[in-house]
């Protein structure tokens, strides 16, 4: 049986396996039907209806926004709607200013939007260039969303003005333009039908969009930012630069509704950076479910239907009934609402697709159930090896650790390791616990800085470098404890290993498709991690490590939660990897070592102690004493 790898569009992410009508996501015909229906309906509701519509549309713009960048990236920006507020102040000073000139106030929505995105590339640069932790993003946007607040409300004094504009302190700005159109004589302003057509045709645009660009790389690498970011890191992604340029595209999109509210109300006030405000936006994406982008909108409609149709949001009840509906939702459909309602589509409409993980469907690779590699023997095993090892673009490298040191607040965890490992072939170190490899393959990756001493990859000092540059530069590690995409499928998990490496979607999924034969999961490609079994999480993790081309690859425990089959089958992939990298394996099982027949490093007390074959090591009596445990009898031989 043969692998085939279907020719690629770059549009798509994997080889289809499912009809095309099966592939359409329920969220895209969702979509376009919500828009058709608010399109049509604009033109025959009553104009005060449409306004109230109007602005469910755009709070759903900012909803998205926020589904984008907590849904999507991960980021939980609690102050989202402090974007949306400089969005808002943008358009109603620059619609003051030059729309009596220009009798238009598109160019007052376009500053909305560019204002917002510096804004949020201002903040985002500070808060992930500046590696700040995820929980204090949540704190840091809140806090300016309510230095905002308070600032506003203090520019009441007439002095506070910028141009025309007047800020107005709490009570805000007034006289802001509506949205004006070019065309007529000093432009022609929408009836409130007229704005929720505008609303609705700008919302769908907005979130085709990002519908869109979530299933091109770009959000692939997003979802995994999301799942797991120090595996997208070690893979050599720039985790920094990506949460940045979500971070911006999420408050463009909230500066543009903004915008669209401020012309919508022609005012503005604080309000909009108030607690209530940032609160709001989080608990419509709760309701809706925080990966749905349509949902967004769901989320908006439940919760200002029932805050309306319970008094505006005036009656003193409301607050708390809003607070029980979110608590209901969050115990009854953790995922939201719509994600609920998918779900009971698919157990109505089995066949149809329906999206099962943040990317919609994967699908396999092969042509139907593969043999794994390592269930063939002689040629046949071999020329799949050739299909995942082949046409490696770079040669395998040495490492050299010179002299490294590692302090923890006393502890010295490494105290003056130096090796070199030659390019190509194994390399294993051992050690008795706590004797430092781990911390010493963590200072090769670059996860922990050295207190001091040396890290060069070939000839190149890479000690200063960040963990993704150094795995830009060719080297691979599988931790000790499986680091994986548990919620993306095992197709995803590969891929996003190979793209880091190639940058090419049609070279990532051939060069998927031939790593999944070589690990024998191919038939669990659509699979998601999660589903695998703990074995098998490390074959996945090795797997990523040799679909980015490494030049150095070291392998932590390997072997850990392996059956003794499996432990056996992990010698022959080794040796696979070895043919064009230089692999480093840290392992407790003296007998697997054996096997692998490699040169071996005794750590011990972050030092190394000797170094041989693994049978000179172990008729050395200081060895024994030491790492064996002699007398003690042996427990991982
Ligand atoms: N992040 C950390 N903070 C504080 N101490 C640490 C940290 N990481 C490791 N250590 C300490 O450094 C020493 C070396 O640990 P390390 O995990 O590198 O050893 P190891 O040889 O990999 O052990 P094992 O075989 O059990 O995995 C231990 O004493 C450990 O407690």
């Amino acid at each position: 049986m043969t692998l085939r790898v279907v020719p690629e569009r770059s549009s798509r992410l994997e080889p289809a396996r499912r009809r095309w009508w099966q592939r359409i996501p329920l969220e895209l015909p969702g979509v376009a039907g919500v828009t058709l229906a608010g399109g049509a309906l604009a033109g025959v509701i009553a104009p005060f209806q449409a306004q109230s519509w109007s602005l469910w549309v755009i709070y759903g713009l900012l909803a998205v926004s926020f589904t984008f960048v907590w849904g999507h990236a991960g980021i939980f920006s609690f102050g989202q709607s402090a974007l949306f507020g400089v969005g808002g102040y943008a358009y109603a000073i620059v619609g003051i200013n030059v729309s009596g000139r220009t009798g238009e106030t598109l160019s007052a929505l376009a500053a909305g939007v560019l204002v917002a995105a510096l804004a949020a590339a201002a903040l985002g640069y500070f808060m992930f260039y500046g590696n700040v932790g995820d929980v204090y993003v949540a704190i840091i946007t809140l806090a300016v969303t309510l230095v905002l607040f308070t600032f506003m409300s203090t520019t009441a004094d007439p002095s506070y003005h910028i141009g025309e504009a007047l800020l107005g302190g709490y009570n805000g700005v007034v006289g802001v333009p509506p949205l004006l159109l070019p065309g007529g004589d000093g432009g022609r302003v929408l009836d409130p039908n007229g704005l929720l057509f505008v609303s609705v045709a700008v919302a769908a645009v907005v979130t085709f969009g990002i519908h869109l660009m979530l299933r091109r790389p770009f959000g692939r690498i997003l979802a995994g930012l999301r799942e797991n970011e120090l595996r997208t890191q070690l893979l050599g992604y720039d985790v920094r630069r990506y949460k940045l340029l979500a971070f911006v595209i999420g408050g463009a999109v909230a500066g543009l509704a903004g915008g669209l509210f401020a012309a919508w109300g022609t005012f503005i006030s604080p309000g909009v950076f108030s607690l209530q405000q940032a609160s709001l936006v989080a608990i419509w994406v709760l309701v809706g479910g925080r990966r749905s982008l349509l949902g967004a909108f769901v989320g908006v409609a439940v919760v200002q239907g029932l805050s309306d149709a319970l008094g505006g949001g005036g009656g003193s009840a409301t607050p708390i009934i809003l607070g029980a509906v979110l608590i209901a939702v969050v115990l009854a459909l953790p995922e939201g609402a719509l994600p609920a309602l998918y779900a009971a589509a698919r157990r109505v409409l089995p066949t149809f697709a329906v999206p099962r993980s943040a990317h919609g469907d994967a699908a396999a690779t092969a042509d139907g159930e593969m043999p794994g590699l390592l269930d063939r023997s002689g040629a046949d095993r071999s020329a799949a090896a050739e299909g995942a090892l082949g046409g490696a673009p770079r040669a395998a490298s040495a490492i050299t650790a010179v002299d490294l040191r590692k302090e923890f607040g006393g502890v010295m965890a490494l105290d003056g390791a130096s090796l070199n490992v030659t390019p190509n072939g194994v390399h294993c170190l051992i050690g008795p616990n706590g004797a430092g490899k781990s911390t010493f393959f963590n200072l090769l990756v670059g996860r922990y800085r050295p207190t001091s001493g040396q890290v060069l990859l070939g000839d190149e000092p890479i000690t200063r470098r960040r963990p993704d540059e150094r795995a830009r530069r060719g080297i691979g590690i599988k931790l000790q404890v499986p680091s994986l995409y548990h919620e993306l499928q095992v197709f995803e998990n590969i891929w996003l290993a190979a793209y880091a490496a190639v940058h090419d979607v049609d070279a990532a999924n051939t060069r998927t498709a031939a790593v999944l034969a070589w690990l024998q999961l191919s038939g669990k490609a659509d699979k998601p991690a999660s589903a695998l079994s703990h074995g098998e999480h490390q074959w996945l993790e090795i797997g990523m490590v040799m679909a980015s081309y490494p030049r150095v690859v070291l392998l932590d425990e390997p072997t850990g939660g392996m059956t003794r089959e499996e432990t056996l089958r992990a010698v022959t992939l080794i040796h696979d990897l070895a043919r064009t990298a230089t692999v480093i394996v840290v392992e407790h099982d003296m007998e697997f070592v054996r096997r692998l027949g490699a040169p071996v490093t005794m750590f011990h007390e972050g030092r190394v102690f000797a170094s041989g074959s693994i049978e000179a090591l172990r008729a050395d009596e200081r060895v024994l004493d030491i790492y064996l445990g002699r007398g003690a009898g042996n427990a991982t031989d």
